[in-house]
């Protein structure tokens, strides 16, 4: 097991648990990019963020709140509840309780079955599982490699709110953090060289988020490029295409992230070394012996993928029966507010794949429920309909529960439910996921 990530925790702790001598050898922290650096941290700094803007939502709705914004209970629940103070030593005992030989350490194959790590040599019998994970990609913008800027890791590591921020990308890394330290003051900027926020997104949902982030006081520039960055006297200087400048005193790289096969030895199984990603097959196979699970394989940079492809990897391993790895339901959350939830494909992708496509739409202000609500009640459903097919191939749910209204739209990708069989269920009053409905009646 090379990488003890999310992915390769999983994979390593099952193999270990059915009996197997399972080898796992980690460079870092056992636990990878989620807890530590990620998912985790980021989503605790979005829970308060989150509290500060309800607590701001009380005058006109309930009375009067006053609200001081205070980043260091954040910053210790992170350091103290949520990383150990980045030690995994809970993480380890967990492995080798169950078994596992642990090695800290950088592995690399060195031949078939083969991998050294921390100077010795690890013979596979049954196999060896790839699960290393990505890195931040960070653009050729010029200067940018000279000067300090932040990547996820130190802005979920800071110890208070910055003063000022730009950040680059305006991605689910870019959009969620952005939010989570405007709420706490920061003064925060957003440069997306695409056209609009989370582009991989439906667009109805990046025009509702850029709306929100504007009254929030983030200066959100989509279509724009960085042609420069300097970073003097404490601050950084970031030069736009067709002119004008953004100075903040921190810069905040989340323009995508991307595996990183180089000194991973990966030649030794007949692999490129220069691929952007191991492509496995539905068992996760990538080369003969040779198993890739997780970010390592490009198909979808999330923590619930690098876990389902582990239980495939690892069914694969023992002889176990199961499905094939199947993405059309994969479910996305973008931990904004609104909450930002798709699933399968959007209207685009559908079209692009020559389906003849029918969407339906509708805004939560407009249901009891997001009526109700008031502030902070925007949010929209959006289905996307295979019309040859009569199922549904995507769906995005944005709104204050925009993540959990998914589960059903998610089941109903994933069972390939009839959309006649979704139109004619009843849908409890006065939920969000009542929207569904609207939008099914809205498909026509
Ligand atoms: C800011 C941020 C927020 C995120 N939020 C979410 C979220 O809310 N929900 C979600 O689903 N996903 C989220 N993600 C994505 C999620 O973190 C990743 O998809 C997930 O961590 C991938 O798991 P993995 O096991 O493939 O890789 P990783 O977690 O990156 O683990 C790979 C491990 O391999 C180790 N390694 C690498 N090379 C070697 C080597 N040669 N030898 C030994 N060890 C090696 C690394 O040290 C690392 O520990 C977020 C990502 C970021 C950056
Ligand atoms: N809630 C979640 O599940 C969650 C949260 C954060 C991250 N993640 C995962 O981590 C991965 C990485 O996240 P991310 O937001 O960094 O990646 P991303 O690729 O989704 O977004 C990066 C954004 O940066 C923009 N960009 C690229 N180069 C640029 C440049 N030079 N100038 C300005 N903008 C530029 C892109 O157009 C894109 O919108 C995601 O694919 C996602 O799977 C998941």
């Amino acid at each position: 097991m090379v990488g003890l990530g999310v992915g390769g925790e999983h994979v390593a702790g099952r193999l270990a648990e059915a009996g197997l001598d399972v080898v796992g050898v980690e460079a870092e922290l056992v636990g990878g990019e989620c807890p530590y650096w990620a998912c985790v941290p980021s989503k605790m700094m979005v829970r308060a963020g989150n509290l500060l803007a309800e607590a701001r939502r009380v005058p006109g709705a309930a009375g009067r709140a006053e609200v001081a914004a205070d980043f260091s209970p954040v910053a210790a629940r992170i350091r103290d509840e949520a990383t150990d103070d980045w030690d995994d030593r809970a993480a380890v005992d967990r492995f080798t309780g169950k078994g596992g030989r642990f090695v800290r350490g950088r592995g690399r194959l060195t031949g078939p079955g083969r991998v050294e790590a921390d100077g010795r040599v690890f013979t596979a019998r049954r196999g060896v599982v790839l699960a290393t994970g990505s890195r931040p990609r960070v653009p050729p913008v010029p200067g940018l490699d000279g000067v300090p800027y932040w990547t996820n890791r130190d802005a979920v590591s800071a110890e208070e709110a910055p003063e000022s921020l730009l950040v680059l990308g305006g991605g689910p890394i870019g959009a969620e953090l952005a939010q989570a330290y405007a709420r706490f003051g920061t003064d925060v900027t957003v440069v997306e060289a695409a056209d609009r926020l989370l582009p991989s997104d439906e667009p109805e949902v990046a025009e509702l988020l850029a709306e929100v982030f504007r009254t929030e006081g983030i200066d959100v520039r989509t279509g724009a490029r960085a042609t420069g960055v300097r970073h003097e006297a404490g601050t950084f200087h970031l030069a736009l295409d067709g002119g004008g400048e953004l100075t903040a005193r921190h810069l905040l790289v989340a323009t995508g992230r991307g595996a990183d096969l180089t000194g991973l030895g990966v030649e030794h199984a007949g692999l490129d070394p220069d691929a952007r990603a191991l492509e496995p097959d539905g068992r996760m196979r990538v080369a003969p012996g040779v198993w890739a699970v997780g970010d390592v394989t490009g198909l979808g940079a999330f923590t619930h993928v690098a876990m389902y492809q582990g239980e495939i990897a690892a069914r694969d391993l023992l002889g176990e029966p199961g499905p094939e790895a199947d993405y059309r339901a994969l479910p996305r959350v973008t931990f904004t507010d609104p909450e930002v939830g798709s699933v399968g494909l959007t209207e685009r992708a559908a079209r692009d794949r020559g389906l003849r496509v029918r969407t339906g739409l509708t805004r939560l202000p407009s249901s009891t429920r997001g009526w109700i609500h008031g502030p902070g009640g925007d949010g929209l459903v959006k289905l996307v309909v295979d019309e040859d097919r009569g199922v549904l191939v995507g769906a995005t749910s944005a709104g204050p529960a925009g993540g959990e209204v998914l589960y059903g739209l998610a089941v109903a990708v994933h069972a390939e439910v009839p959309v006649e069989r979704l139109r004619h269920m009843m849908y409890a009053y006065p939920t969000f996921h009542r929207a569904v409905e609207d939008a099914l009646r809205d498909l026509g």
